[in-house]
């Protein structure tokens, strides 16, 4: 039978003095031993660094944590959860604990019900997991079939799993995308693991949801800064923080606290980068609330304009369409904006005026220079660059592919911030330029020009798979351009991680449209 080979559950002869020992002697044996919980956990460290990050990408997009367990491993489970909301701000609503027996074996072991699959089966139904969910399921032995029921729905619906068990090769290990063996072996005493199994368990549970808290922008520096202030203590705690993160004094750290609601991230930005609750609370969104590279953005001595989440719409027309021109290009922006645009995207300086005139939208601006013997064409010097930021543009976007170009890229981006004063948004087309463009210090990357060079793929709709690849790897905001069509799209393209979509075509090229319904027809 499975259970007498488990380590956890084997005897060890050489403890077998144990009720001869006196009280000192019995503590130092039990200590002793649990130092292999500690070892145990190192030794996991690879598969749970694969399972923080597979956590926080999928909790970035909502979600909830949902822990698994029978006895110890269910009390650890609910802790852990219970801990998240005091800590971190985690929202009470985004923590569920599925526990054989029923919340109230906290207090007292329901020793039956860990082998109740009927159960299993009724509790996950009640929780509605998603596949926006995580799963922590947690089991010294690693055979719980409560456990087990509950990892096998969750792989159904799509959830992400994380099976923590202290026996190799058991269900809850196999039944998990990602399986963390805490390899802690017999116990001093004879399976009791709520020793050495249920320490290591416990660890594994701590270190793992602060990682992925800390991965989730909750933390700036070692504080603990995702903090809205709600009574006395923490409004203490609040002022305390701001004062510290933006180093400023207790009267002011009030002042802004005030302002921004009492939350304790957005006070900082508005204390530290002069800008309003509103506009700080945009440049926390734009990075994924982390508050690190808000204050650490490499492009220090100029106003914030943050690019908000939603649609930016391009209006531009070549010389040969109809629709070229300032005062075509003003009324599609203007149209844009009514509609709810949240930005606008216009190439060349008489455009981008135009557009500046009527709209306070922010403009990313680009100036297309053709003929020359590059192939980078979306503004490649910094003459470009400067008539863009002269008639008005916010953003300054630039190629920034591995092609060669006229100007070094860290030198276009350095002349860009430090003598034009403005945002650089990066057009690549391949995740290596994306990563490459961060290093430099751009603000923006988007996927732009992906399928326009010889390095990328040739696609019918938007490199979504780009999107993702840059959101997972990047804190700054992923804007995804090019080839958005249609609202599936959008939606693609935001759940891949994008912060905004640029349509270009597809709303400001009614010949384009039109050449596309007629072809309908003639198909
Ligand atoms: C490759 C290139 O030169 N893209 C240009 C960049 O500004 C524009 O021509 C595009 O219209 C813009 O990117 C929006 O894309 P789409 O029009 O596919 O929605």
């Amino acid at each position: 039978m499975i259970t007498t080979s488990l380590p956890t559950e084997q005897i060890e002869v050489r403890f077998a003095d144990l009720d001869l020992l006196d009280e000192r002697n019995l503590l130092e044996r039990l200590l002793n031993d649990q130092e292999g919980a500690i070892r145990a956990v190192r030794a996991s460290l690879p598969q749970l660094t694969a399972a923080a990050k597979a956590a926080s990408e999928r909790l970035r997009h909502g979600g909830r944590i949902v822990y698994a367990g029978a006895g110890t491993s269910g009390r650890l489970g609910m802790i852990d959860a219970a801990e998240l909301t005091p800590t971190f701000s985690w929202p009470p609503e985004r923590t569920v604990n599925l526990v054989a027996g029923g919340r109230d074996s906290f207090f007292a072991a329901v020793e039956n019900a860990e082998d109740d699959v009927t159960t299993a089966e009724h509790h996950y139904l009640q929780a509605n997991i998603t596949e926006h969910d995580v799963i922590l399921a947690v089991a010294a032995s690693g055979t719980t079939p409560y456990v087990c029921r509950v990892l096998q729905l969750a792989r159904q619906s799509g959830a992400l799993t994380i099976g923590i068990a202290n026996n190799p090769g058991t269900p809850v290990l196999g039944l998990s995308e990602h399986a963390v063996l805490l390899d802690t072996g017999p116990e001093v005493l004879s399976g009791s693991t709520r020793l050495k199994a249920g320490t290591a368990q416990k660890i594994a549970l701590n270190l793992l949801s602060t990682t992925v808290m800390v991965q989730l922008g909750k933390v700036y520096q070692n504080l603990m800064v995702d903090l809205v202030a709600t009574n006395e203590k923490l409004v203490n705690r609040a002022n305390r923080l701001v004062q510290e993160a933006a180093q400023i004094e207790p009267q002011q750290a009030v002042t802004h606290l005030r302002q921004a609601n009492w939350n304790v991230k957005t006070a900082i930005v508005t204390a530290t980068q002069g800008v309003d609750a509103h506009c700080a609370r945009a440049l926390l969104d734009a990075h994924h609330g982390r508050l690190r590279s808000v204050l650490h953005q490499n492009t220090p001595n100029f106003p914030a304009r943050p690019l908000p989440t939603g649609v930016i719409v391009s209006c531009q027309a070549r010389a040969d369409n109809p629709l070229h021109g300032p005062q075509f290009m003003r009324a599609m922006a203007l149209a844009a904006a009514q509609a709810g645009a949240v930005g606008l995207r216009a190439n060349g300086a008489s455009d981008i005026r135009a557009i500046r005139d009527a709209s306070n939208l922010p403009i990313i601006g680009i100036q297309k220079v053709f003929g020359s013997p590059y192939d980078v064409y979306i503004t490649p010097d910094f003459g470009s660059a400067r008539l863009a930021a002269q008639a008005g543009a916010d953003i300054i976007a630039i190629d920034a592919t591995h092609r060669p170009r006229p100007v070094p890229l860290p030198d276009l981006i350095r002349f860009i911030h430090e003598e034009l004063g403005k945002f650089v948004m990066a057009d690549i087309s391949t995740s290596d330029e994306g990563m490459r463009a961060a290093e430099y210090g751009v603000d923006y990357v988007a996927t732009t020009l992906s399928g326009y060079t010889s390095t990328s793929p040739t696609l019918p709709g938007p490199d979504v798979q780009l999107v993702q690849a840059l959101a997972s790897h990047l804190d700054i905001p992923i804007v995804a351009e090019g080839r958005i069509q249609t609202p599936h799209d959008i939606r693609a393209a935001r759940e891949a991680g994008a912060n905004a979509v640029v349509v270009g075509t597809a709303i400001t090229n009614p010949r384009e449209i039109t050449r596309r319904l007629v072809h309908a027809w003639s198909e």
